[in-house]
C-alpha cells in the first residue's frame, strides 16, 4: 500500500434487518453494496448521492458506529475490524466525525471550555494546565473569538455551533475527518463559510476528509475527488473537475443538472472566498463564470483550494 493512503475501503457491504410490513418476518435493506475507495493524506473525498443511497452508513462504519456485513476497512494499512479493544480506542481518536446537527451533540449545560476540555484531558492530548492555551488555539483555528469559551451552546448561531463541533473533532488531532452533511442545516451564506473553513483546515493540518453531501455543487467545491453513490453502490468516482466536466454515469449527469446555473450557494462560496483572498479585479469575474458555466468556476476553485 502507498504510504500516503490513510483509508482504504474494500468491497464494503452493509445489510440491515428490519421488521417487514407483515410484522411476522424480517426484511433486509442492502444499504451498502460492494463499495471500494481510498483516501490519501491531505485529500478530501466527496461522497454524493440522494437520500437513502448509503452515504451515512459508510461514514458510520468508518468511525466504528456499526459493523459492516462484509468487506474491509483499512486505516493506515490496518484492518480496523480486527482491532483489539485498546486499538479501537486509539483509532476512535484518529478518526473523528462531524455531524449535520452540531447542536444536538453539544451538552447544553456545559460551556464551550468544558465541552472542549473534557475529551482533551480524557485522551491525554494536553495537561489540565495547558488545556486553556490549547483551546484558545483551537478557537483561533475555527475562526471563533477566544471569549467563546465562557458561553453556552444556545448562545451561538448554527454556523458557530458547527465551528465548535469542528473544533471538538480537531482537538483530538485526528488524521481523518468524516463530515456527514455538515452544512445541510445551515443558511446558504453560512454553508459557504463552513466549506471554506474545512478546506483551510485541510490545507493547514494536511488532514484527510470524507465529505458526505446531497448536492454536487457543495461536494465538488470542497472535494479533490468525488464518489457518486446510487442505491448503495458507487456508480462513478473521479477527480472533481473531471467528474464535473465529463460526467459518465447518467445519475451523475442528473446531479450535475440539478445544480442551478446561478447557484446561490456557489455565489456565496465565491463571495466568501473573495472576501478573504481578494481577487485581482483584472481576472475574469468568477461570478460571471458562475452565471454562465458553473463547472468552470467549480473547477478553478478546486484547483485553488488544493494549491495546485
Ligand atoms: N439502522 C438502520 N436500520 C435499518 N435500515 C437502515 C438503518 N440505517 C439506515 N438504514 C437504511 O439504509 C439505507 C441507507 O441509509 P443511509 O442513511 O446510509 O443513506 P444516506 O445516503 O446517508 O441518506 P441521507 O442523505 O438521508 O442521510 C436507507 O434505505 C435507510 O433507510
Amino acid at each position: 500500500m502507498n504510504d500516503d493512503t490513510v483509508l482504504k475501503i474494500i468491497k464494503l457491504n452493509k445489510v440491515y434487518k428490519v421488521q417487514s410490513a407483515s410484522f411476522f418476518t424480517k426484511a433486509v435493506v442492502h444499504a451498502v453494496k460492494d463499495v471500494s475507495f481510498m483516501i490519501k493524506k491531505g485529500e478530501i473525498l466527496g461522497l454524493v448521492g440522494e437520500s437513502g443511497s448509503g452515504k451515512t452508513t459508510i461514514g458510520k462504519q468508518i468511525v466504528g458506529l456499526g459493523k459492516p456485513t462484509s468487506g474491509t476497512i483499512q486505516f493506515r494499512g490496518k484492518d480496523i475490524l480486527t482491532f483489539t479493544p485498546k486499538e479501537k480506542r486509539a483509532n476512535r481518536v484518529k478518526i473523528q466525525m462531524i455531524f449535520q446537527d452540531a447542536y444536538s451533540s453539544l451538552n447544553p449545560r456545559k460551556n464551550i471550555f468544558d465541552i472542549l476540555e473534557k475529551p482533551i484531558l480524557v485522551n491525554h492530548i494536553a495537561s489540565k494546565r495547558d488545556a486553556g492555551v490549547y483551546i484558545d488555539h483551537l478557537l483561533d483555528l475555527v475562526g471563533l473569538p477566544r471569549s467563546s469559551k465562557d458561553k453556552y451552546p444556545h448562545e451561538f448561531s448554527g454556523g458557530q455551533r458547527q465551528r465548535i463541533g469542528i473544533a471538538r473533532a480537531l482537538s483530538l488531532k485526528p488524521e481523518l475527518l468524516v463530515c456527514d452533511e455538515p452544512t445541510s442545516a445551515l443558511d446558504v451564506s453560512i454553508q459557504a463559510q463552513i466549506l471554506n473553513l474545512l478546506k483551510e483546515i485541510r490545507d493547514e493540518l494536511k488532514l484527510s476528509m470524507l465529505f458526505i453531501g446531497h448536492g454536487l455543487g457543495a461536494v465538488s467545491y470542497v472535494s479533490d475527488r468525488i464518489a457518486v453513490m446510487n442505491q448503495g453502490r458507487i456508480v462513478e468516482i473521479a477527480e472533481s473537475a473531471e467528474l464535473f466536466r465529463h460526467p459518465l454515469h447518467p445519475y451523475t449527469k442528473v446531479l450535475k443538472e440539478a445544480i442551478p446555473i446561478a447557484s446561490p450557494l456557489i455565489k456565496s462560496m465565491k463571495a466568501e472566498e473573495n472576501a478573504r483572498t481578494q481577487w485581482d479585479p483584472n481576472d475574469a469575474s468568477p461570478l460571471e463564470l458562475v452565471d454562465q458555466q458553473t463547472h468552470h468556476y467549480v473547477k478553478s476553485s478546486i484547483l485553488k483550494g488544493t494549491g495546485s
